[in-house]
């Protein structure tokens, strides 16, 4: 059931020995992974080191400095944060992208004066890093400390081809993670993958330029499915069941979602996450995208892989075998486990996170999920399904529907609406031609469907007023930079 691409990280896995180069089912596996070695501590390069994911990590490489130490942090435009985490951990590169807009100039000086900011805030002997807390910094360090700085819009790629470097985590939100995900396969490291829309988008090529057992997911959902899939061989999986929260909404009906506001959507339930993520959770979009990473992290078809509603957040996914037997990972939602064990793959990192207290009275309940109210899976299904790169094109109509939501453009059912249009608006052979899908061609459709999407609210940006979309002949002449700049200029509102 499992396929090539997983089969030869399971053997690894179950083996634990890393030597095992062939599918259980006797195929010869093409380029087996080499781990990193465990004689001394990995070095790790953070992307999205000021997000959610990126702090979690640093606590949990603070706490483990026999495992892991800090190789390159790299950022998008948080400049403070970025130069307080260097200060006090002193890894060897550093990178920003810096806002949109801004010169490299500009994103290099910005960065130069909050470290100096920071290093002035360790003479007091401590510097405050978000999640991780107060840390202990000889002042003296502190001053000496001078990293190599990257900047602009390839940095977190440049940092995740670092040679100096052993495991890459990519904790960037968004498609804008592929160039860094594939700069890190392609330097040989062990890429540790919570930015899921880069295997989403890049699909088959992302794919292709891993090597078996190369990508250790740390989506908690993925990961724990990757440590139930260690109990049975892969032709014994029958499912994967991927648990899904439900999001603040869960229980709602269509109609009851139209004026539901952006402070009840980030309400998340269970888990304390970026904005993106947070709304892709309430739209299940979140839970489609996954369903998706599913199958394409583990080669199991599509027909095989059921979400299903799980309010408590506590079974982070299971694995049904032909024996009818189902293995379930429990843990309280806690990302620094799934990020521990990705970074340490295939080992446990000790006191990664809580355990369940089994002394505790507690429920743990499934339901369904109501499709019809929250459309997003099946659409991405249909979407993977129909072409190679339909989900770089819901994706894309995704993040930017997102953006326009968090803005006040857009209302809540807009978000999914849009994805859904746009999706069934796309023509690959019209927008990318007829060849072998590329790099390129994926980057043509994205362009193309965050123009579309824009332009569905551009004409009249009011919050649940939308699509309003130029004629077809327009919009055949413009260029891509018209149509991703097409409408009023929202600024002066
Ligand atoms: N948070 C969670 O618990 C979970 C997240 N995920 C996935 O992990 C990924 C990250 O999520 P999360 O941590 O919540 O997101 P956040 O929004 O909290 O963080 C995103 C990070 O990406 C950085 N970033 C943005 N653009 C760039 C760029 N061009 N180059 C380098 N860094 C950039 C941001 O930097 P800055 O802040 O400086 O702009 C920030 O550090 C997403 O794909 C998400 O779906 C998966 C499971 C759980
Ligand atoms: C923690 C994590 O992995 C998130 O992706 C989480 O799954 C979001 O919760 P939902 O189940 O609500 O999408
Ligand atoms: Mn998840």
């Amino acid at each position: 059931m499992i396929g090539e691409f997983w089969c030869g990280a399971w053997d690894r896995a179950q083996s634990g020995a890393f030597q095992a180069l062939t599918c259980q089912d006797g195929r010869v596996t093409t380029t087996p992974f080499t781990p990193p070695p465990s004689d001394r501590p990995r070095r790790i390069v953070v992307l999205g080191s000021t997000g959610s994911i990126g702090t979690q990590a640093l606590d949990i490489i603070k706490r483990n400095p026999e495992l892991f130490e800090l190789t390159a942090l790299a950022a998008g435009s948080n400049a403070r944060e970025l130069a307080r985490q260097a200060v006090a951990f002193r890894p060897p590169v550093i990178a920003l992208a810096g806002a949109e807009g801004m010169s490299v100039e500009d994103v290099r000086d910005g960065l130069k004066l909050h470290l100096a900011g920071a290093k002035e805030e360790a003479q007091h002997g401590y510097v405050e890093v978000k999640d991780v807390g107060d840390l202990t910094v000889d002042p003296d360090e502190a001053n000496a400390y001078e990293p190599q700085i990257l900047v602009g819009p390839d940095a977190a790629t440049e940092a995740a081809a670092l040679q100096d470097a052993d495991v890459v985590l990519n904790g960037i939100t968004g498609s804008i993670g592929l160039a860094p995900t594939l700069a890190a396969l392609d330097a040989g490291h062990l890429l540790a993958l919570a930015n899921k829309e880069s295997l989403i988008v890049g699909g088959a090529l992302v794919k292709a330029r891993a090597a078996q057992g190369q990508i250790a997911p740390v989506d908690s959902e993925h990961s724990a499915l990757a440590q139930a899939l260690r109990s049975g061989t892969p032709d014994e999986v029958a499912k994967l069941v991927v648990t899904a929260s439900g999001g603040p909404f869960r229980g709602k009906k269509r109609e009851e979602l139209k004026d539901v506001t952006l402070a009840q959507a980030l309400n998340h339930p269970t888990w304390d996450m970026g904005l993106m993520v947070t709304t892709n959770s309430a739209t299940l979009v979140n839970k489609a995208l996954e369903v998706i990473e599913a199958h394409l992290l583990f080669d199991v078809p599509l027909e095989s892989i059921e979400a299903v509603a799980h309010p408590q957040s506590m079974i982070h996914s299971m694995v049904e075998f032909v024996d009818g037997s189902t293995i379930a990972q429990a843990s309280p939602p806690d990302m620094r486990l799934p990020i521990a064990l990705g970074m340490n793959w295939p080992r446990r990192v000790p006191g990664a996170a809580t355990p369940n207290n089994w002394a505790n009275p507690d429920t743990w309940t499934f339901e369904p999920i109501d499709h019809e109210a929250f459309p997003a899976i099946q659409l991405a299904i249909e979407a993977q399904q129909t072409s190679p790169t339909h989900m770089a094109v819901y994706n894309a109509a995704n993040e930017e529907a997102v953006h326009a939501f968090h803005d006040g453009k857009i209302g809540f059912l807009d978000i999914v609406d849009t994805v859904a249009s746009v999706v069934h608006e796309y023509h690959p052979d019209a927008i990318i031609g007829t060849g072998p899908v590329t790099i390129d061609s994926v980057l043509t459709a994205e362009r193309w469907a965050r123009a579309a999407a824009r332009a569905r609210w551009a004409v009249n940006p009011r919050p649940g007023i939308a699509v309003c979309p130029p004629d077809d002949a327009t919009w055949a002449a413009m260029s891509d930079e018209e149509r991703r700049n097409y409408g009023p200029d929202t600024t002066a509102q």
